[in-house]
């Protein structure tokens, strides 16, 4: 058995839809079918996704939602009109949003619930074309799935009483369409997962149901090695380990969630990205380990929008605690940290720009001049991380030289170096204005010069 999970890009309009059909019939492994949300038709379109933000963004602010649903509407009319196939799916979404913005629930669930009518919308959609199509599918709402998530807004997470309720979906006669991308607390409220939770959901069936493989079709016919935005046409990886996959995600490759691999990881169900546009393509295996490892490098990541928290004081090595109390600062305000490179009298905290908003970086600095009283506090915003990943890294002599020669030749400082102690990866910190130039270099010195 199968699951395949069908992201924004290969069901953004009617004409995606039939490639996914003519995918679903191909092979009668795939049981199990996963959808998003209608993502962009072009590079200036907007996702289903963004449109159902700005929907709530409207009620949110008290504004007229007349137009902003009118866009929705306006999406799924043309997909529903070149399919012919029946409107109920409009009407359902109109006393949809009329009963989430007239519930008593609080605005983040409003919010989620508003968020989610994309993926449900699609999937009601694609099991009724399959249908058309004399396919046997049904639509399988993530309740009757099994999908029990946290009570944690637009970041949910599963608990794990679902996989044995998701396993019941292997008796299903028909071929289940499953939304993506959201699941229900255990009191019953609809949750989502983070933007991009699509991948998380089909993770998740296919750990559950223990599938043979995990398909996820995307628009790309591999995971390059890296960012094919940043280099043209770079080099396809065909296979990579779940470590390797998860640390270039995190680190900036976007074709997968980075928390997407970790059920399916557990239940070592592997996992392959092909693209829907190019089915034959064999695409990129993600399996949990490699038999031959002959490159120290498997792939580039690269993300920016950081800031670095310096914190320096003489004798802070003697200093028992300090970098407990300062982690416990960023604790309190609710802040989580990246990375933290230290030196005998100073100590950065590597944190997501947007987790230290302009009030928070106020409050924070307060705090630690009163009370850790260092000599220098101060926050440098604008960094970018370069994460490169290989787990034969630890066996290959001389990877940081090359890496360190790349930034030279792209002229790039270096802010900061961090290797993890699993030796998966080493990190770079430097400006974001370099990050592009960086990275071009470092592919042709890790992948044209070999
Ligand atoms: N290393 C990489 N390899 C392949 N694609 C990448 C990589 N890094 C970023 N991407 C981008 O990820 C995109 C696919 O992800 P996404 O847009 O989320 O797809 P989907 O719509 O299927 O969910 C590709 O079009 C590509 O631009
Ligand atoms: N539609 C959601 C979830 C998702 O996974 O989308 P996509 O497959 O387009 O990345 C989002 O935009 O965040």
């Amino acid at each position: 058995m199968k699951v395949a999970k069908f992201g924004g890009s290969s069901v953004a309009n009617a004409e995606q839809l039939k490639k996914v059909a003519n995918i679903i019939q191909a092979d009668d492994d795939r049981r199990i079918i996963v959808v998003s949300a209608p993502g962009k038709r072009n590079s200036d379109d907007m996702k289903v996704t963004d449109l159902l933000i700005e929907l709530g963004e409207a009620y949110r602010l008290g504004q007229s939602h007349e137009a902003p649903l009118q866009n929705v509407l306006d999406r799924f009319d043309a997909i529903l009109e070149e399919l012919q196939l029946s409107k109920v799916v409009l009407a359902d979404i109109q006393s949809q949003v009329e009963k989430i913005f007239n519930d008593g629930n609080d605005l983040a669930s409003k919010l989620d619930a508003i968020k989610a009518i994309g993926e449900d919308s699609l999937a009601k959609i694609l099991s009724e074309y399959l249908q058309s199509l004399g396919i046997h599918a049904r639509y399988v709402n993530p309740k009757e799935a099994g999908l029990i998530l946290s009570d944690q807004p637009g970041s949910a997470q599963i608990l794990d009483e679902s996989f044995e309720l998701i396993h019941r979906l292997r008796d299903s006669e028909d071929i289940a369409v499953i939304p993506g991308f959201f699941g229900y607390t255990k009191e019953g409220k609809l949750v989502t997962f983070s933007r991009g939770g699509s991948d998380i959901t089909g993770s998740i069936v296919a750990a559950g149901v223990k599938a043979d493989l995990y398909e996820n079709f995307t628009d790309v016919d591999s995971v390059y090695c890296v960012n094919p935005q940043i280099v043209n046409n770079p080099k396809e990886i065909t296979s990579l380990t779940y470590k390797e996959m998860r640390e270039l995600s995190y680190a900036g490759f976007s074709v997968f969630h980075a928390e997407a691999l970790i059920p399916a990881f557990k239940e070592k169900i592997p996992v392959c990205i092909k693209n829907t546009n190019n089915p034959t393509a064999k695409g990129t295996m993600i399996v949990s380990e490699k038999k031959d490892v002959n490159q120290a490098v498997v792939g580039i990541a690269s993300d920016a929008g950081f800031v670095s928290l310096y914190v320096s004081k003489y004798l802070m090595n003697r200093e028992i605690g300090f970098g407990r109390r300062l982690l416990n600062i960023l604790e309190d305000e609710g802040i989580s940290f990246e990375h933290t490179p230290s030196g005998i009298d100073d100590l950065s905290v590597i944190i997501r720009a947007n987790q230290l908003t302009e009030e928070k970086e106020a409050i924070v600095i307060n705090r630690i001049n009163k009370e850790l009283k260092p000599d220098t506090v101060y926050i440098d915003r604008g960094l970018a991380l370069i994460m490169i990943v290989g787990e034969g890294m630890h066996s290959f002599v001389g990877t940081a030289a090359k890496a360190t020669k790349a930034f030279e030749e792209a002229h790039v400082n270096l802010e900061m170096i961090n290797q993890g102690s699993s030796e998966v990866s080493m990190m770079f910190g430097i400006k974001e204005e370099g990050v592009n130039r960086a990275v071009q270099s470092l592919y042709k010195v890790f992948f044209e010069n070999n």
